[in-house]
């Protein structure tokens, strides 16, 4: 496959010479169809990615990448349940978790979606239970906070979507979640909660993972120490894979949500990882969510490749990392309530696609994953936006944003839509020296001046960026967005060749912290074989603590 890919890099390449010389100041001009040509709708919702560094035989040419990499049929293999996960032997079907057509979704043999409709109905009942105060606590209270205690895939989605929902809270409880296991966090946390009035959602896919089984624990004492042993099972429900390892912890496996092995963890916030975004937002309002996504699944599978909004957002980034040589990509947007949504992002994207080898164990033989950061605009605009808009990285980035917000506070919306629109343009066209020179003198500087601050104020401009604009932040439109960056993950990974959906990159930092932590703990010495700079840093924590 690589082999079959060198060609159209070359041609990749080819194409990049030729747009050395042609701007995309130039590219807007000379083509008044732009913006209709490079831009693609999906309901309420619009990719415009009118201002990249791509022209029409360069579009065309990314497109031929995709078909030649196999991204439609390993897409269909994807959806119709093939092992897709091949070091793990996994289907990877969260696709299935939002299947809102019920049509049905095999795995061994066996038709999925009854399980999947049977949890769904549990999360239900479970959900509006909580809001109702029907389900209360050990006194009979309704239950006023609810504590998500899980990490990674257990935590970064259901955290952002509670936020990024807010307006739809209503009289639910309030929702926290602690996911670290630095105790300060569930310290902080539980410092301003009531026991008689919280219940614990303990999310892990494996039931093993260290932080959160700590958290748990802790949080377990807690209610046991302000509540008696007999309160515990009222005040916890579980989330997870391994059913037989809740019970193992002593929770009640009636009140366990399962999921299924098929569902990776930075994939699973549509199973009953999503619980608690239930709980925050109503039952309705989270099957909206997972109807969005699975509006997108349909534009994923039947769109053609050009008009395909995760292939495309897949193929720029592919354009940028392997012929532009550009390693990051920032996702601004300007929406408050997005504002944990690169971090999501994060793990969504560099789990999956930072790797170094292909499905086949051998080298890939060019950049794989961006790394993925963001923060909201405007606030970006206050801090690094400098880099973005005369550094010498150039950063692609997809802008984000709302048409019609949630509540009108005066003129901010429009402030808001200025400002996205305002910066994109900015990266666009910049501003050249002679522009900038123009300027000073315009408004009296002196020749020594304007020669002096022009290229200082002077915007390379051609700086990439796509914007996607949908009608508001509502449930279903959030459940579109991570489906498109999930979709676009899956683009990427297939054209590089690496396997999405494991993630082994994370286990050697937790074997040495297994071996380290009895060390820590004053149990035993460092290992004679141990590196001169851990035993160090071992001995400078010791004197610390003694002091
Ligand atoms: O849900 P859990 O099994 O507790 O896993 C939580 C997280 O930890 C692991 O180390 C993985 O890197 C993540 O992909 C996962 O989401």
């Amino acid at each position: 496959m690589v082999a079959e890919l060198d060609p159209i890099f070359k041609r990749l390449e080819a194409k990049k010479a030729e747009l050395a010389d042609r701007p995309m100041r130039k590219l807007f001009a000379e083509d008044a169809g732009r913006f209709d040509r490079f831009s693609v709708r999906l309901d309420d919702m619009l990719l415009d990615f009118s201002k990249n560094r791509l022209d029409k035989d360069a579009f065309a040419t990314l497109i031929e990448l995709a078909k030649a990499a196999g991204v439609a049929e390993r897409r269909d293999a994807m959806f119709s349940g093939a092992i897709i996960n091949s070091t793990e032997k996994r289907a990877v079907l969260h696709t299935a978790l939002r299947n809102r057509a019920n049509t049905p979704v095999i795995v061994d043999g066996k038709d999925v979606m009854p399980d999947v409709n049977e949890v769904l109905g549990r999360i239900r009942d479970f959900a509006e239970g909580i809001r109702s105060g029907k389900i209360a606590s050990s006194t009979g209270a309704k239950f006023t906070d609810v504590v998500n205690i899980g990490i990674g895939g257990s935590d970064l989605g259901p955290a952002m979507a509670t936020i990024a929902l807010s307006p739809y809270w209503g009289n639910g409880p309030r929702l926290h979640y602690v996911s670290n296991v630095d105790g300060a966090h569930i310290a902080d946390t539980l410092a301003g909660l009531d026991p008689k009035t919280t219940l614990f959602v303990v999310a892990s896919k494996t039931f093993t993972t260290s932080e959160t089984m700590t958290n748990a624990g802790t949080a377990r004492e807690w209610i046991k120490q302000h509540l008696g042993e007999a309160a515990v099972g009222a005040h916890f429900c579980a989330v997870s894979t391994a059913l037989d390892k809740v019970a193992a912890f002593g929770m009640d496996v009636k009140r366990a949500f399962g999921f299924w092995d098929w569902v990776g963890g930075r994939y699973s916030v549509w199973s009953a990882i999503g619980l608690p975004v239930a709980i925050a937002v109503g039952f309705d309002n989270f099957v909206a969510f997972l109807s969005g996504a699975h509006e997108v699944d349909n534009h994923f599978r039947t769109a053609p490749l050009e008009k395909n909004i995760p292939v495309i957002l897949g193929l720029l980034g592919v354009w940028y990392r392997n012929v532009w040589g550009f390693s990051t990509h920032a996702v601004l947007p300007y929406d408050q309530r997005l504002s944990r949504f690169a971090a999501y992002l994060q793990q969504l994207d560099m789990e999956s696609n930072g790797k170094g080898v292909r499905t086949d164990g051998t080298p890939v033989p060019r950049a794989s994953g961006p790394i993925v950061w963001g923060e909201p605009g405007t606030n970006g605009q206050h801090a690094f936006y400098q880099l973005i808009h005369q550094g010498t990285d150039i950063i692609p980035a997809d802008f984000l944003a709302a048409a019609v917000p949630h509540e009108q506070v005066g003129d901010h919306h429009a402030k808001l839509l200025s400002n996205v629109l305002a910066q994109t343009e900015a990266l666009m066209l910049g501003k050249t020296v002679e522009e900038a020179a123009a300027e000073l003198k315009k408004a009296g500087k002196s020749d020594a001046d304007v020669a002096a601050l022009a290229p200082h104020k002077a915007f390379p401009g051609n700086r990439p960026t796509n914007t996607i604009l949908y009608r508001t932040l509502d449930p279903k439109t959030l459940g579109r967005l991570i489906a498109i960056y999930e979709h676009k993950v899956f683009v990427q990974g297939t054209i590089w060749g690496v396997n999405s959906y494991d993630q082994w990159g994370v286990e050697l930092g937790k074997e040495l912290a297994n071996r380290l932590l009895p060390v820590l703990k004053g149990e035993a010495e460092p290992a004679a074989s141990q590196d001169a700079s851990t035993k160090g840093l071992v001995a400078a924590i010791k004197a610390l603590q003694k002091d």
